[in-house]
């Protein structure tokens, strides 16, 4: 049974990043991606941006929306604080178990918990199963109509507190214009546009930080 795209990632990581190195794999995948076979990771222009936010916030807590073969979450791990963690939700079995083995490879799985499933039911769960209070950022980088939906959750399910930090990839391409409506017009988002370009890419794309403010 032939590859998929996803496994090829895997293996270029495997044959050309060094283990327990994340900056390697970041750049084995950047390179794959720009050079083989587009894909759908954050990329290394807007990584930085994802870079520069979770620095500024130092989330004892992260979660991850949409985790697909783990590039932003090595992104964000390897920049956590000791005890730390990021919890990342990815709905696809394939792609998680992709994700898996470059989260293991990249040596960051102490500081990661995968969650399989649709982000609608695990949301609800974070609390008692991952014993989750709050958390202090949100990556949403999954199904783009599902922005909004699960940003609401968030607030239902008391997971946001004041000064939790909700960065929004693609509110370009392919585009989140619901997310961006709501979090704009309600008192209690401060937003912030970060323009970019879509990952290895010439078109624009840009992203969405969005604080709550309590
Ligand atoms: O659909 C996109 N992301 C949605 C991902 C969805 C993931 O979460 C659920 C599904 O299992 C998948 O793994 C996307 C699409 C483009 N694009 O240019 O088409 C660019 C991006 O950065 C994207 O995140
Ligand atoms: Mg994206």
């Amino acid at each position: 049974m032939n590859q998929s795209k996803e496994e090829r990632i895997l293996n270029f990581v495997l044959q050309n990043a060094v283990r327990g190195d994340p900056c390697s794999v970041l750049e084995a995948i950047d390179k794959y991606c720009s050079q083989k076979e587009w894909s759908m990771n954050v990329g290394s222009e807007k990584g930085l941006i994802l870079d520069k936010v979770v620095e500024e916030v130092s989330p004892s807590v992260a979660l991850e929306l949409g985790t697909y073969c783990g590039y932003s979450g090595v992104r964000i791990a390897r920049l956590l604080k000791a005890g730390a963690r990021l919890l990342t939700v990815e709905f696809n079995p394939a792609f998680a178990a992709v994700a898996k083995q470059v989260f293991e490879f990249a040596g960051v799985q102490d500081k990661v918990k995968l969650i399989e499933g649709p982000s609608d039911e695990i949301i609800p769960q974070l609390k008692k199963k991952y014993e989750v209070d709050t958390v202090d950022f949100v990556f949403l980088d999954h199904w783009k109509d599902r922005y909004k939906p699960d940003t609401i959750l968030l607030q239902e399910c008391n997971l946001l507190r004041k000064g939790s930090v909700l960065l929004a990839d693609n509110v370009i391409i392919p585009g989140a214009p619901e997310f961006l409506n709501y979090v704009r017009n309600n008192s209690h988002f401060q937003c912030t546009n970060y323009p970019a370009h879509l990952e290895y890419m010439k078109a624009s794309d840009a992203m969405e930080k969005a604080v709550f403010l309590g």
